[in-house]
């Protein structure tokens, strides 16, 4: 008999987003970021792991000398330097075709993430919260991906936790 209590492909692929994210150093907000092949993408397999990213500041610029504050004159914080877990699961994916995909992430797109889903060709966003939806941001993401008919799905699950267990005996 199969193993009753195995994740679904959802859970699957929300945790590897909430994976990614633990490889952020932003002090606040770690977001991550997995792009699955959809049942439409050519020459891919359906649920095929395409890219992850999560939060942080672009190759070469170090973290000791870029800030992760959140506040104070624009320049000394984090805003304009960093990229985010989106755009980054993006660029990971090095040209590879993301038409079809879908996208999933802990936190709701930003508008400027969610232009370069809208034109990567991704057409389904599932994400966890929505903690920042009354910010214009966000307002102008929902408007843009409504234009562009890209499917925006909530993550329903009675998942609330999965544990990794790295004390695994080796036979
Ligand atoms: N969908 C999102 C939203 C935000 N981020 C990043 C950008 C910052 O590093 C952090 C948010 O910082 P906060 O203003 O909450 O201190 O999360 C992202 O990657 N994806
Ligand atoms: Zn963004």
């Amino acid at each position: 008999m199969k193993r009753p209590d195995y994740i679904s492909w959802d859970d699957y692929f929300m945790g590897m987003a909430l994976l990614a994210a633990k490889r952020s150093k932003d002090p606040s907000t770690q977001v991550g970021a997995c792009i699955v092949s959809g049942e439409e993408c050519v020459g891919q397999r359906p649920n095929t792991i395409l890219s992850l990213g999560y939060n942080g500041f672009p190759i070469g610029c170090k973290d000791d000398h870029f800030p992760w504050d959140r506040e104070g004159n624009f320049l000394d914080t984090k805003y304009p330097f960093v990229v985010h877990a989106e755009l980054n699961a993006i660029l990971n994916a090095q040209g590879k075709s993301l038409v079809g995909a879908k996208l999933y992430v802990a936190l709701f797109p930003c508008n400027e993430c969610c232009k370069a889903i809208i034109q990567s060709g991704i057409n389904e966003v599932i994400y966890l919260s929505d903690k920042y939806a009354q910010t214009d941001v966000v307002k102008a993401s929902k408007k843009m991906f409504e234009a562009a008919g890209v499917k925006l799905t909530r993550l329903e699950t009675q998942t609330s936790k999965i544990v990794l267990d790295f004390n695994v005996e080796m036979i």
